[in-house]
This record gives structure tokens, C-alpha cells and sequence, in this order.
């Protein structure tokens, strides 16, 4: 298949794949910003829908928008974006959140709060989420500038919990492509040209790093880039079971027992700590690599030191062996 035809059958084959699971009659969300990628899962989630109903496996598509209401003219965005899902024949809502904060992180942490509240009071079985390829390759390329572990080198998964990603392995002219051979009009998000940080960010690894990476080292660099996160998934969920292993044998009523602790390799040790400061209250996001090292001084390098504050007030110390997690003292 060749011009116009070969992304939208992409995009179609993708959405039918990332819900063939799915019991008859099920309610698959389609969160929708109205920018490219998600106007093409839109579209295609709205055929394979309408194709299903004629199958003996229907499923329903409906789609959300959340505004964000950080940029004055948000409302008329989603409004907008809401109904060029109805002219694709699937029913929209517009769901309006506040945003506790700034930045990128903070959006997306209120936008699948609300997207897990409407999959909630809807009944859907899933949630569909735009991200292509390129993403994957830019978020693993952003974490590699980072220093960041395997975790985040991962990227994203193709499904966890209620979403999924099914347009994961294609890529961004995919959707442009099947937008434009439907006749949709994506809404471009102006904050990717230089107004909000993060975003613009991305926006500079995928006009100004990529197209570089891609000159120098090669075409392919996206579709490798990805295809180092799908492997340290793999690597990242073991060592997470493992480390929870770990967690399991060194808990002891007063604590976590440093001998257990010591004994392990430092990629579960460091791991089974993260894991037990974030079960002790710190918040994951705010818990950085040297909040972990600090930690594992405790276990490793100890000689006598005192506790180790780490965020959300949390303190551990060690005594008689023991590591001990939980609110500092006031
Ligand atoms: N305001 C929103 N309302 C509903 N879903 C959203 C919204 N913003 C993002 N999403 C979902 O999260 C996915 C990733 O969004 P993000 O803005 O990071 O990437 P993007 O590549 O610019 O996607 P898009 O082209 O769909 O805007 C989107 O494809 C969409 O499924």
C-alpha cells in the first residue's frame, strides 16, 4: 500500500491490536488533545469501533479532552477538539482540571488523574493515549541527558493499568499522514515553540537533536532509541521484582535488617530503598538519585552518621542494625 491509504490502515491495524483483548460491549477511552497523534487515534479508534459493531465483538468508543486551563484560550481548544471528535462519530466530553503547579510533569499528573476519574464513572476498560515513536525516542533521549536510570531510559510502556499506547511503533508522520489523507486539521500546541521549558525542550530534541542524530549516526536512530527502551523495560521490570524480593526478606519488625541489605547487589539494594522511602511516604518524583545515595551510605559507608532527610519529611536512621523509615521528627 503506498500515498495516503498506508497511514490510515496503520493507524487503524494499531488501534485494532491494542483492543483485540477487550470483552465484547467494552468502553475504550480515547484521550484526545486535538494535536496530531490523537487526532489519528481518534480517527482510527472511531472506524474500528464502527467495524466492530458489525462484528460479534463490538466495542464502543467515546473520547476526552482535559483543559489544562494554563493558557488563556484553553476552553475554545478543547471545545474544538471535542467536536472534531464528534464529526469522527465518536461522543467527547471536555473535562477541565487544575493543575497543582508548574511545568510539564504537573499537567500530565492532573491529566491522567482526570482521565482515570472519567474511565471511573464511564466504565471503560481502557484509556488510549496518543504517543508515537518519536516520543518514546525523545523521552529516551531526554532521560539519557539526565543521567537517569534504566527506569526512566524505559520510556513508555505499551500498556500499564487501564492505558494504552497503540500508536507506540508508529511514527509522527504516520499520524501527520493520516491526518492530512482524512482531511482532519490538528491543533498545533504553541507551548512546544519556546513558551513553556519542558516542552519546549522536546520540541528542540525533535527539530534541532534528532534530525542531527539522524544525519551523523544514520536513519534508524528513533526506531533504536526505542528499541534500547523496550529492552530496559524488560531488564527494569525484573529487577523491580527482585528488589521487592529483597524488600520482603530484609523487613523485620523495627525496621529493615542492614545485613540483608549489605549483602545484595547494589542494583536491587538501591532499588529495594527507593521502593521503601516511597512506601514510607516521599513522594517518587521529588526522590532523587542522591536522596538514594545517601541511603545506601546508610547501609554501605556507615560510620556513625546521622539521619538522612529525605522529601516529604521523611527521615531515615540506622541503630542496632536496623534501617528505619518514616516521619522526621518535628
Ligand atoms: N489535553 C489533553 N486531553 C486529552 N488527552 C491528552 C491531552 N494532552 C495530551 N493527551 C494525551 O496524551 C498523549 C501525549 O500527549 P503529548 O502532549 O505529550 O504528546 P503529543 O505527541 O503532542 O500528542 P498530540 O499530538 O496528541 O497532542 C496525547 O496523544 C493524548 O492521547
Amino acid at each position: 500500500m503506498t500515498g495516503p491509504a498506508r497511514p490510515v490502515a496503520a493507524v487503524r491495524s494499531a488501534v485494532a491490536a491494542a483492543v483485540g483483548d477487550l470483552p465484547p460491549g467494552a468502553l475504550v477511552l480515547v484521550a484526545c488533545s486535538g494535536g496530531p497523534d490523537s487526532l489519528a487515534l481518534a480517527a482510527g479508534a472511531a472506524f474500528v469501533a464502527e467495524r466492530s459493531a458489525r462484528t460479534g465483538s463490538p466495542w464502543r468508543a467515546r473520547a476526552v479532552v482535559v483543559d489544562h486551563g494554563l493558557q488563556g484560550g484553553s476552553a475554545h481548544v478543547a471545545d474544538e477538539a471535542a467536536a472534531a471528535c464528534r464529526g469522527l462519530g465518536l461522543p467527547a466530553d471536555v473535562v477541565a482540571v487544575t493543575v497543582d503547579g508548574t511545568g510539564e510533569a504537573a499537567a500530565r499528573t492532573a491529566r491522567y488523574a482526570a482521565l482515570e476519574r472519567s474511565a471511573d464513572a464511564l466504565g471503560a476498560s481502557a484509556v488510549l493515549l496518543g504517543h508515537t515513536l518519536d516520543d518514546q525516542a525523545e523521552t529516551v533521549l531526554l532521560g539519557l541527558a539526565r543521567g537517569s536510570g534504566a527506569r526512566a531510559l524505559a520510556g513508555m510502556a505499551p500498556a500499564r493499568g487501564r492505558f494504552r499506547r497503540p500508536l507506540l511503533g508508529l511514527r509522527r508522520t504516520d499520524t501527520l499522514g493520516a491526518c492530512a489523507a482524512l482531511g482532519l486539521t490538528p491543533w498545533h500546541d504553541p507551548t512546544n515553540d519556546g513558551t513553556h521549558a519542558d516542552a519546549a525542550l522536546r520540541s528542540r530534541v525533535r527539530t534541532e537533536v534528532m534530525p542531527v542524530l539522524e544525519r551523523v549516526l544514520g536513519p534508524g536512530v528513533a526506531e533504536a532509541l526505542a528499541r534500547s527502551a523496550d529492552q530496559l523495560r524488560a531488564d527494569a521490570d525484573l529487577l523491580d521484582v527482585l528488589a521487592q524480593d529483597l524488600l520482603a526478606s530484609a523487613r523485620a519488625a523495627d525496621g529493615l535488617d542492614v545485613d540483608v541489605l549489605t549483602a545484595a547487589a547494589p542494583a536491587l539494594r538501591t532499588r529495594a530503598l527507593r521502593s521503601a522511602a516511597i512506601a514510607a511516604g516521599s513522594p517518587a518524583g521529588a526522590l532523587g538519585h542522591a536522596h538514594v545515595q545517601a541511603l545506601d551510605a546508610l547501609i554501605t559507608r556507615w560510620h556513625g552518621q546521622g539521619p538522612v532527610a529525605l522529601p516529604g519529611g521523611i527521615a531515615a536512621h540506622r541503630s542496632c542494625g536496623r534501617l528505619a523509615l518514616g516521619p522526621a521528627p518535628g
